[in-house]
């Protein structure tokens, strides 16, 4: 598979760049921005005190939220690589993926103020549908793991 110095979020085209976890055009968001490297996608989030679900650790929501956007990151990227889609050489690509599904399995407590490394790993591509197996670590710990089904949307919109 390709390296890619690109994030995958920022080849969404800019009308669909508005995604509240992932979308470059959103100021309010957060702009997460998922890498492929080898055969795996690599993202990077250090959460702040406002995501508090205890004190010191990270709420569950925004741990979801991190893989959401991430397991369609890495699907488009997938997805792409499937399709012999130049991700170096390309500004925007033509595949759009939607969660349908996503399990979280929260495994320790998410901290807060440390950065958290997201990992996701191609599982199989059937048709439109891509599921990814993701882990979200802190330091090496594995804090959480997710799947998600992501569907390729038919057309463009
Ligand atoms: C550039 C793109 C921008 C990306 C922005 C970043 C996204 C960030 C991540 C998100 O938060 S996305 C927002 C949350 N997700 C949604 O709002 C999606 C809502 N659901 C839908 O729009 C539709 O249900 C969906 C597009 C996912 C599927 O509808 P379709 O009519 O295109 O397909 P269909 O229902 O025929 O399902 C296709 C296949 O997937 C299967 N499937 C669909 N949903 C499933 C599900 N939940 N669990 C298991 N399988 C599922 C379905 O059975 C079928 O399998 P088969 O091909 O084998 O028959």
């Amino acid at each position: 598979m390709q390296n890619k110095s690109k994030a995958i979020q920022d080849l969404y085209p800019d009308e669909l760049a508005h995604c509240y976890g992932c979308g470059k055009n959103n100021p309010f968001g957060y702009q997460l921005k998922t890498y492929l490297v080898g055969d795996e996608t690599i993202a990077h989030f250090t959460p702040d005190e406002k995501f508090t679900a205890l004190p010191g650790s990270v709420y569950g929501g925004l741990v979801a939220s991190l893989l959401d956007c991430h397991g369609t990151g890495s699907a488009a990227a997938f997805a792409c690589v499937a399709e012999n889609i130049d991700l170096e050489n390309t500004e925007t690509i033509p595949v759009r993926c939607v969660t349908a599904s996503l399990k979280v399995d929260f495994k320790a407590p998410t901290p807060m103020g440390t950065e958290l490394e997201l990992i996701g790993k191609l599982r199989s591509i059937e048709g439109r549908k891509i599921w990814v197996d993701m882990t979200l670590s802190a330091k090496g710990i594995i804090c959480a793991t997710g799947e998600i089904l992501a569907i390729k949307l038919k057309s463009n919109v």
